[in-house]
């Protein structure tokens, strides 16, 4: 049985000026999906993201984030921009950013209907379950970049979202720092549902379950496709200089014409 959709995008286009950047994209996000979006630089994936949370409107189409609108649910989306900048030196722990997560529209603490005393009993386990526990009372601007991501992302699940969106989360981590950062998205996908930006398909090919190429159109791939049958749709979408294909003939043999789609609403 197909499992609840949390997203859907239907036949939406976008242009930023009268320049059109994505075209008839459809697109089903649900429950326990863990997606990564690739292309090129400048295929539109980032505004793929702002799309379904609402920040821009397609020109045209449709989409619907539990049912609604984008930008009604906003507690049900979790999500980590490509590039979050602070200030080294701001005096704020690890703790304080998680739980600005806590902040409602209604006041502090007002919207989530939680003390703050529970705030931050849940921001630690927060931190805890991202492997974060002994780093908590430190200050922001003395973490590296990967224990920062970390941090970003336990803020962005203070609101208990169904979906997390994550927009190149791996860029500054090492390789041995990704392999475990993409071992604690599998953890957490058991329950929430994730889409990850990423130029690097072969590091995170073992860990998602299904991949969307973003090239202004988008081509979807499902999980039976990244074991097997991909490459030439990757071609087809002109990733070739992102993904590293000598390298994904080995690990994905077998590659096909089939596209994606179907009964699921992905194509
Ligand atoms: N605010 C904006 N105003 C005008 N054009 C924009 C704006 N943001 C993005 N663009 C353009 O839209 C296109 C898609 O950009 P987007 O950031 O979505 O791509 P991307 O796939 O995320 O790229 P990258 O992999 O480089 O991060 C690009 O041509 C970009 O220059």
């Amino acid at each position: 049985m197909l499992k609840k959709a949390l997203v859907t995008i239907e036949d939406v286009d976008f242009s930023y000026n009268g320049e059109t950047v994505l075209s008839g994209i459809n697109l089903t996000i649900r429950e326990h999906d863990f997606i990564a979006f690739i292309g090129p630089n400048g295929g539109g994936k980032s505004t793929l993201i702002r799309l379904i949370l609402g920040l821009i409107k397609p020109d045209k189409g449709k989409i619907r984030v539990l049912g609604e609108r984008p930008g009604r649910h906003t507690q049900a989306l979790g999500y980590v921009p490509q590039n979050v900048h602070i200030n080294n030196h701001f005096p704020i722990t690890a703790l304080d950013v998680v739980l600005m997560g806590c902040l409602g529209t209604g006041g502090h603490f007002g919207q989530s209907r939680r003390t703050r005393k529970e705030c931050e009993k849940e921001a630690l386990a927060t931190l805890e379950r991202m492997g974060m526990a002994e780093h908590a009372r430190k200050k922001i601007g003395e973490l590296s970049g990967g224990q920062r991501q970390r941090v970003f992302i336990a803020r962005s699940l203070m609101t208990r979202p169904r979906l997390l969106l994550l927009d190149e989360p791996t860029a500054s981590i090492d390789s041995k720092g990704q392999r475990d950062f993409l071992n604690l998205l599998e953890t957490l996908n058991k329950d929430v549902a994730i889409v990850v930006v990423t130029h690097d398909l072969f590091s995170v090919s073992s860990y998602v379950k299904s991949v969307a190429c973003v090239n202004h159109g988008l081509h979807y791939h499902s999980e039976e496709e990244i074991k097997g049958q991909m490459l030439e749709t990757m071609y087809a979408c002109s990733v070739e200089d992102v993904c590293r294909v000598q390298v994904l003939t080995k690990v994905l043999p077998g590659a096909g014409h089939k596209h994606a789609g179907g009964d699921d609403g992905n194509s």
